[in-house]
Parts: C-alpha cells; sequence; structure tokens
C-alpha cells in the first residue's frame, strides 16, 4: 500500500523550511510519546540546509529526546569526509553539531577517503548492510532537483533500476559524478515520504511528479509512502501546478 500525494504549500522558502521543522518535531515527540525511537531519512540540496537550521530553533525541539533518534541519508556525494559537497557535512553543521544527538544513531554514507576508498560498490554495499535487507523508515525527507531527481536517482540512469537496499551511482549528470544513493526500492520503504521543494527552478519537477509521470523521465514520480505521501512547497515551487 502507498499513500496517494498531498501537497501542502507554504508562502516561501523561510516558511516552507520552518513549517517543515514543526512537523519533524512533532512526528519525533509523537512517535517518542509512543516508545519508539524514530528512525529519519536526511537529504541534502539548498532547502534542506535551511530546514536543518529551523529544526535546531524550532520551539518544541528540546522536548525531542535528539539520543533517541536514527538519522539515516538518502543519498551521498563520494567524496572526501571534510569535502563541503558531502550531505552529511552540511546536515552536521546546520543541525546534527547542534543538537544532542547519539553519534552511534547518526550513519553517515561513507566518504571516498573512507576504508573502502575508490570501491563505491564496496561502500553502498556497507551502507545497504548497516541498513539491513528490509529497512522502515518513519519518516524519509527528499529534495527535488530542478530535472526531477530525488536522492541520487537521476532520469534515464542505470542505478534507478537497481535491486537492493543501496546503490552506487557513477556518472552522476550533477556533480560531483560518483555518489551513493537509497535505491528505488527503498525510498518507498517509509511510513511517510516527505518532499521538500522551494523556488521556480523546481516548478515543472514538482509539476511533472505530482503529474504521476514516468520514474525514468522524473524519479521523483516514484516514491510513495505507506500512510502518507507529502509535497511540502513553497508558492514558486508549486507554481506550475494545475490549480
Ligand atoms: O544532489 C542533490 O540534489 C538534490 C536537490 O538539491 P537542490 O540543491 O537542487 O535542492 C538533493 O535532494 C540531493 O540530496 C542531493 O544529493
Amino acid at each position: 500500500m502507498s499513500a496517494a500525494p498531498e501537497v501542502v504549500r507554504h508562502d516561501d522558502g523561510d516558511a516552507l523550511a520552518a513549517a517543515v521543522a514543526e512537523r519533524l518535531v512533532a512526528r519525533l515527540l509523537d512517535l517518542q510519546d509512543a516508545g519508539r525511537v524514530p528512525s529519519v531519512v536526511l537529504t541534502g540540496g539548498t532547502i534542506a540546509e535551511k530546514l536543518h537550521r529551523a529544526v535546531v530553533t524550532d520551539p518544541r525541539g528540546a522536548r525531542v529526546d535528539w539520543a533517541r533518534v536514527d538519522f539515516w541519508f538518502g543519498d551521498e556525494r563520494y567524496v572526501p569526509a571534510g569535502d563541503p559537497d558531502r550531505n552529511a557535512g552540511q546536515a552536521r553543521a546546520a543541525m546534527l553539531d547542534h543538537l544532542p544527538v547519539a553519534p552511534e544513531r547518526v550513519h553517515e554514507m561513507p566518504a571516498s577517503d573512507g576504508e573502502y576508498g575508490d570501491d563505491v560498490d564496496a561502500a553502498a554495499a556497507a551502507y545497504a548492510a548497516g541498513l539491513g535487507a528490509a529497512p522502515a523508515f518513519d519518516v524519509l525527507m527528499l529534495g527535488v532537483g530542478p530535472d526531477g531527481h530525488c536522492a541520487s536517482m537521476f532520469p534515464g540512469h542505470p542505478a534507478l533500476s537497481a535491486d537492493g537496499v543501496a546503490v552506487a551511482v557513477r556518472d552522476s549528470p550533477k556533480p560531483p559524478p560518483t555518489r551513493i544513493s537509497l535505491t528505488m526500492g527503498t525510498l518507498g520503504r517509509a511510513d511517510e515520504v516527505w518532499f521538500v521543494a522551494s523556488g521556480e527552478g523546481k516548478a515543472d519537477a514538482v509539476r511533472d511528479a505530482l503529474a504521476d509521470g514516468d520514474v525514468v523521465d522524473v524519479p521523483a514520480a516514484g516514491p510513495k509512502g505507506r500512510t502518507r505521501t507529502l509535497w511540502l512547497v513553497d508558492d514558486a515551487a508549486a507554481s506550475h501546478l494545475p490549480r
């Protein structure tokens, strides 16, 4: 079962980031109140950075037991650990370093100067092994590229049809060329999938994904949550949606 997409609009990127942060904090509190250790997948990208900062300043954030939240990543650029291009580095700088998270619950994808070196396939396999054969996330957040990509699943790319949990992505059309991504199958294994998109540059991709386009052309049309699929957008990103 998967949930049909719902669109939630906000005025601009700042309002969007604040609202998504508030929604995330509320979801984490609900899950922890129910005795769960929430499992969240973080995304990279421009709006993610704003969102991460907004989580840190969210008024109810202090009520979350951040040490009891598992953080995973939807994709990563396969570059050295200190490279500013890394999604994990951005998430740490904007959010994780400012919250009392448990280091062992922050599950970064490997870096190219780590134990797998140039072997990005081994690095992707190691991340998949850490997730297990059938990972189930509570909230999986995804950005959207202007070309309709999400995580590192790019239009027409062979990695779209990869089996398994995580895959090495080579020749990414967006730099850097070598990446690791959760597979399309794994991106569909969350209770709630939240797409977050801001700006006019995302308007065509948002429209095409919500028109239920072919995932080969518009990968963002694919991932759906089991109970919720939310498209959290600002007015500019929603500007090409039919009225
Ligand atoms: O390369 C990536 O791009 C997308 C979208 O990023 P944006 O800057 O255009 O918003 C992002 O969701 C993904 O995690 C990242 O690796």
